[in-house]
């Protein structure tokens, strides 16, 4: 039998001969190109990068999507917390990103230039648009390292321990309120996030603008407060995912119009707020704007009225729930360790009267101040990363020079509670901070309590640091002064399995308020 011939010019007519079907479509050219460059760049980022002999996941040195994901289910500072478990006190948690939990790392990071190490500039991914201001930046979120300077000289009087001092009489006054509230309440449960809160904000409003946001008097959030709290998740999501590509003409599309519309109304707020202070002339207390204006009449650097909105806004975001969350964590914490609540009363109530237990008392509180140091430790009120991003030219962190715009943090969280760092982390021990009791000398002679800057350090570390001490020491002293207090089963756990979106997304924490026993 005659075997059929295969070959294309033997039995197949001239058009198939040219056999265009075998040649891929464009589609497909342009799917095989995309896979190419995507496995190119997995390649580069794994083998080649500059950050590829850092230890970490291999899905979060390919993309910034590994971080993106836990972030926006507010479980990051987990996730980055079991990494460093796994991978060590360095890891690399981006293609671009580094984290931290060496206390050396904390200088070369967030500290001063010294010599030929530059300062690093601060990291905006978690920040507010200034567009918000019309393109006028706050302190927190001015990226020039001149102009931040000269703002932060304008507030360094307004945030200095004699300018606190002068403002002693009015911190006490919501400290009162705050001891009236919690009389009132005796008895029945109370969420101690809103007691604290109340105070907090109501303090800083004070402070701010010399006027008193009725908090504590009213018993209810006053609908600023409310509506910040209302749009401060979203409000970060959105200032994370608009630094992706396209994303912020889709935010725009898809953020509901009640959001946008709560996120101006804090803006609005705190822009008239601050214009009713400038015009007010009888102000006596030298409070925060009258300090600053003081300082411009003698010539020192100016601020535009868009940055003082910018920075009035940020007060009343950075100088109020971090100050509050510190306060309900070292609630919870005591309340979970009767003997460090005793101690703690013991020495607090050592004071014969309340008007003894003034700043300066305080300040030698020894145990008090222990106590405070514990908790922002072990719960601490800004749990997440402040990140930097690598100076120009590029600077050498922990020996390794890094390339510029590497990012670059130390997680709180992590760094406070890595075992390397602190002898028994995550047990609530006051005393490794009162290095002259002699039981507690394998705590001290184990922890590294330089690396311990829950406050940040260097110049951009937290302006309000002075403020947020005298506000821990005279609310929580004068809390347990007068009362004694009973965590509610509901809150047993208030500590486990929190969320973050780079602050503490806080549950009710239910306690009971019983008028001290004198026993
Ligand atoms: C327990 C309470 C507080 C904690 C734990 C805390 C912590 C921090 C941290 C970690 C930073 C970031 C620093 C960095 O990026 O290196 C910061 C910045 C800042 N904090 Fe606080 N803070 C607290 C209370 C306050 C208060 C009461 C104020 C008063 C207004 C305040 C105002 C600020 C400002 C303005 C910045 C930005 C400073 C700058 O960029 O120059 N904070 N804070």
């Amino acid at each position: 039998m005659e075997q059929p011939s295969y070959t294309a010019s033997a039995s197949m007519p001239n058009s198939a001969a040219t056999a265009p079907r075998v040649l891929p479509s464009l589609p497909i050219l342009l799917l095989c190109a995309v896979f190419v460059y995507i496995a190119s760049v997995c390649v580069y980022r794994l083998r080649f990068h500059p950050l590829s002999k850092y230890p970490g996941p291999r899905l979060a040195a390919i993309t910034d999507l590994a971080f993106a994901y836990y972030f926006l289910r507010g479980t990051a500072v987990d996730w980055i917390d079991e990494q460093h478990r796994r991978y060590g006190p360095i890891v690399r948690l981006g293609p671009m990103r580094l984290g931290y939990t060496s206390p050396e790392a904390v200088k070369d990071i967030v500290g001063h230039q010294t010599g030929n190490h530059k300062a690093n500039r601060r990291n905006l991914l978690f920040s507010q648009p200034n567009s918000m201001f019309d393109g006028h930046n706050s302190v927190f979120n001015e990226e020039n390292d001149i102009l931040h300077r000269q703002q932060r000289k304008l507030f360094t009087n307004a945030f200095s321990d004699r300018a606190l001092s002068a403002q002693e009489s009015m911190i006490q006054n919501y400290v009162d309120k705050l001891v009236a509230l919690m009389r009132k309440s005796a008895g029945a449960p109370r969420d101690a996030v809103k007691l604290w809160n109340f105070a907090t904000f109501d303090i800083m409003a004070d402070l701010a603008f010399g006027e008193s946001l009725g908090n504590l008097e009213g018993d209810e959030y006053h609908p600023w407060v409310a509506s910040m709290f209302a749009g401060f998740k979203l409000g970060v999501m959105i200032s994370y995912l608009q630094h992706w590509p396209g994303m912020s003409l889709l935010l725009d599309l898809i953020t509901p119009k009640s959001a946008k519309e709560e996120a101006m109304v804090h803006v609005a707020n705190s822009n008239n707020s601050l214009t009713k202070r400038l015009e007010r002339t009888d102000v006596e207390r030298p409070d925060i704007w009258g300090l600053v204006l003081e300082k411009q009449k003698k010539g020192d650097a100016q601020m535009s009225r868009g940055s003082m909105n910018a920075n009035s806004n940020i007060f009343m975001m950075a100088g109020t729930e971090t100050t509050a969350t510190a306060l309900c964590g070292l609630t919870c914490l005591l309340l979970k360790n009767p003997d460090k609540m005793k101690k703690l009363v013991d020495e607090v109530r050592a004071v014969p009267s309340k008007e003894e237990l003034n700043g300066l008392k305080m300040r030698h509180l020894k145990y008090l101040g222990a106590v405070i140091e514990e908790g922002l430790r072990v719960y601490p009120a800004v749990p997440a990363a402040n990140l930097r991003d690598i100076a120009p030219g590029g600077n050498v962190i922990m020996g390794d020079h890094l390339p510029e715009k590497t990012v670059v943090g130390i997680s709180h969280w992590s760094a406070f509670h890595s075992p390397l760092n602190f002898h028994n982390p995550d047990a609530f021990v006051p005393e490794r901070w009162i290095l002259d009791d002699e039981e507690y000398k394998e705590y001290h002679d184990f922890d590294k309590r330089h690396g311990f800057k829950p406050f940040s350090d260097g110049p951009r570390n937290c302006l309000g640091k002075n403020l947020a001490y005298y506000e821990l020491r005279a609310l929580l002293a004068h809390a347990v002064w007068h009362f004694d207090f009973e965590l509610c089963p509901e809150s047993e756990n208030w500590l486990q399995g929190q969320k973050t979106w780079q602050l503490w997304d806080k549950p009710e924490l239910m306690i009971r308020i019983k008028e001290r026993s004198y026993e």
